[in-house]
């Protein structure tokens, strides 16, 4: 049996989708974090069917998943790119449609502002696509620099623009 024992440390994972057959991606995601030996899936929100934010784009589909983890945020990170790489994840416009996002929006209460990787994710706060799937799984984490919770955070946001879809 795989021992987790070292597993210690709670993150968030942002997924999202727009592009191909979105629920098979983020499904196939969130089988590719539970196959990891340094990952233990802890918990997934449903799906909800969002309004594009940034250029016209298909609408799409955004969940979250609960992990715990050994690994360092910028190892955890790069696994994320390479799942988004996988699944034929191909970097153009800023903000444009994409086959597979997946985002490392908190790692217990750590603040982490490196070029490469800012936790909390920076615009986490701003998106309910992002608080009402996490306000499912984690609504009593607190984000570490607003101190609020996630239910808190989520409360504030306008919630139109955001459908759960049904199983
Ligand atoms: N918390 C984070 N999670 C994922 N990527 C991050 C994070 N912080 C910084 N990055 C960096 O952001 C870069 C761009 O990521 P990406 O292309 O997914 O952005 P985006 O999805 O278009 O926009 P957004 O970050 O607003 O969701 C990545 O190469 C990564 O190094
Ligand atoms: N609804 C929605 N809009 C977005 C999303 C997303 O996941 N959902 N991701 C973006 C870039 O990360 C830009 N816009």
């Amino acid at each position: 049996m795989t021992d987790l024992s070292l597993n210690n440390s709670l993150c968030a994972i942002g997924l999202g989708s727009n592009l191909g057959n979105s629920r098979a991606t983020l499904i196939g995601a969130i089988e590719r974090l539970q196959i990891q030996p340094q990952i233990e899936l802890i918990a997934v929100s449903s799906w909800y069917q969002t309004a594009p934010i940034g250029p016209p784009q298909p609408d799409y589909l955004n969940g979250c998943a609960t992990v715990k983890t050994s690994l360092t945020p910028l190892d955890l990170l790069s696994i994320l790119q390479s799942i988004e790489t996988d699944f034929g994840r191909v970097r153009q416009e800023v903000w444009g449609a994409r086959t597979l996002d997946l985002d490392l929006l908190l790692y217990d209460n750590l603040i982490i502002d490196l070029p490469t990787l800012q936790i909390p994710h920076p615009r986490m706060l701003e998106r309910a696509f992002v608080l009402i799937p996490l306000a499912e799984i984690a609504p009593d984490w607190h984000e570490p620099k607003s101190g609020d919770s996630i239910a808190t955070l989520c409360n504030k946001l306008e919630c139109a623009g955001v459908k759960l879809l049904p199983e």
